[in-house]
C-alpha cells in the first residue's frame, strides 16, 4: 500500500538524501542557491537526518527493535521497514582525512616508572606521565633497560634519595632485596648505588641503539581489553604488541587515555547502541555529534621523544599499525617513521601452529569498515557481512 508523506516528511528525506547519495529518496539533495555549490553533509545534517527517519519511523510503523539484535537480525531491520519509512542504514558521510587539528608542542613529565613482572614471563616497566595538555595519566609500557626517560631521572628540587627509590627513579633493572625484617628500613648508603648522579646516567640517544625500536601507540578501550569484547580489535593488538616486544627483548607502547577514538567510554557505549541499529562505527560517532575520530597524537610523540631522544636528532622509530593518521601526526610532531610494521587480525591468519582463531562477525565488520572509511592499510579478506 502507498504512503502518503506530509511535506515535513519529504523534507526529512532531502536530508537523508543529502548525507547519502547512493540511496536515492525521490529528489536531488538541496541546492545552496546563495552560494551556488551543493550542501555537503556534516555531522549536525547527520543528526538531524537521524532524528527525522526516527520521526518517520515511530509515525508510519510501529516498530520495536529487538533488546539485542544480533548481526542477522541487524540486516532484518532494514528489510521488515518499508522502504520509504527508515533512514539508511549506511550513510556515506565521508570522514576528513584526518579530523585532527596538530596542538602546540605539548610538555610531558613522567611521575613514576614501576617494574611490572608479567604472567606470561619476563618483565616491563611502566612509566606514568604527566602533560601540559590534559589532566589524564597517560602511560608508557618499556621494554629493554635501555630505554630511559630523561624526564624520570632528572633531578627534582629537594627530593630525597628515598624520594628518587620510591618514583623509580633508581639505577638499573631492579633493585635488591634490602627489607628482609620488616621492622629494618633500608640505609641510605645501601641503596646509593643504585642512585648514579644524573649526569652519570647512560646517554638516551637513538643513534646509540641496534635498530629504532618497535613502537605501539595505543589508545585506550575498556571494552575490548578488559570485557574481552569482540566489537573491535584492540584487545588482540594490545597482547600482540606486547609478545612481539617481549621477544625482541625491547620496545614501548604508548598507551594513551583516549577511550572510543576520544569520544570516551560512556559515548562510545551510545554509539554501539545505535551500531546495533545498523550503523556503522563511523556514522555512529557522527550521528552522536563528534567526529569520526578525534585522537591527537601530540602526548604520544611528547613521550616517546622523552623516551628515545636527547633531542638532537628526530627520533626513529618502527610504528606497529595499520593507521597511517597515527604516522602523518607523529611525523608531523618531528617523529621518523622508519618503518610500519602491520598488524593484522589474528584470525585472519592462522598461528605458527596452524590453529586458526575464530572469526567474529561484528569485528570483521568493525575492521572492514576502517579499511574502507577510515583509510587503515590492510588488505582485507572481509566480506561484507
Ligand atoms: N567511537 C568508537 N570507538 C571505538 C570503537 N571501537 C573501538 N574504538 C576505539 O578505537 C580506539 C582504537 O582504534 P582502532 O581504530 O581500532 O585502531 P587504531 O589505533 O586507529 O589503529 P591501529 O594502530 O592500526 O590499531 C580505542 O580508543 C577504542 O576504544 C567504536 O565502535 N566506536
Amino acid at each position: 500500500m502507498a504512503t502518503t508523506l506530509p511535506a515535513s516528511a519529504v523534507h526529512s528525506m532531502h536530508i537523508a538524501s543529502s548525507i547519502c547519495p547512493n540511496t536515492p529518496v525521490g529528489s536531488p539533495p538541496p541546492h545552496d542557491s546563495q552560494h551556488g555549490h551543493i550542501h555537503q553533509p556534516t555531522p549536525t545534517d547527520a543528526r538531524k537526518a537521524f532524528a527525522s527517519a526516527i520521526f518517520l519511523t515511530t509515525q508510519y510503523q510501529a516498530y520495536t527493535p529487538p533488546a539485542s539484535p544480533s548481526s542477522s537480525q541487524i540486516n532484518d531491520i532494514s528489510t521488515t521497514l518499508p522502504k520509504e519509512s527508515i533512514i539508511p542504514l549506511e550513510l556515506n558521510v565521508e570522514p576528513p582525512a584526518s579530523a585532527t587539528v596538530i596542538s602546540p608542542t605539548v610538555e610531558v613529565e613522567c611521575q613514576v616508572r614501576a617494574r611490572i613482572p608479567t604472567i606470561a614471563g619476563g618483565e616491563m616497566f611502566l612509566y606514568s606521565y604527566k602533560n601540559s595538555q590534559d589532566t589524564k595519566e597517560h602511560m608508557a609500557i618499556v621494554y629493554g633497560s635501555d630505554i630511559r626517560s630523561r624526564s624520570l631521572d632528572r633531578p627534582r628540587p629537594g627530593e630525597t634519595a628515598l624520594d628518587r627509590i620510591v618514583r623509580g627513579a633508581y639505577q638499573g633493572d631492579r633493585l635488591p632485596q634490602l627489607i628482609n625484617d620488616e621492622t629494618q628500613a633500608a640505609s641510605l648508603e645501601s641503596i646509593s648505588p643504585y642512585l648514579m648522579p644524573y649526569a652519570m646516567l647512560p646517554r638516551h640517544d637513538l643513534q646509540a641503539y641496534h635498530s629504532p625500536p618497535l613502537v605501539r601507540i595505543h589508545s585506550e578501550c575498556y571494552t575490548g581489553e578488559t570485557v574481552h569484547s569482540a566489537r573491535c580489535d584492540c584487545g588482540e593488538q594490545l597482547d600482540r604488541a606486547m609478545e612481539l616486544m617481549q621477544a625482541e627483548g625491547r620496545g614501548i607502547i604508548v598507551y594513551l587515555r583516549q577511550e572510543g577514538r576520544g569520544i570516551g567510554l560512556t559515548e562510545k557505549l551510545k554509539a554501539y547502541n545505535l551500531q546495533d541499529l545498523g550503523f556503522d562505527t563511523v556514522n555512529a560517532n557522527l550521528l552522536l555529534g563528534h567526529g569520526a575520530d578525534e585522537r591527537q597524537y601530540g602526548i604520544a610523540a611528547a613521550i616517546l621523544r622523552d623516551l628515545v631522544s636527547d633531542g638532537s636528532e628526530p627520533p626513529q622509530i618502527r610504528l606497529l599499525t595499520n593507521n597511517p593518521d597515527k604516522i602523518e601526526q607523529l611525523e608531523k610532531h618531528g617523529l621518523k617513521v622508519g618503518k610500519r610494521v602491520p598488524m593484522v587480525p589474528r584470525s585472519w591468519t592462522p598461528d605458527p601452529s596452524g590453529k586458526q582463531t575464530p572469526k567474529h562477525k561484528e569485528m570483521d565488520r568493525y575492521l572492514e569498515v576502517k579499511i574502507r572509511r577510515m583509510r587503515h592499510l590492510l588488505d582485507s579478506p572481509v566480506q561484507d557481512g
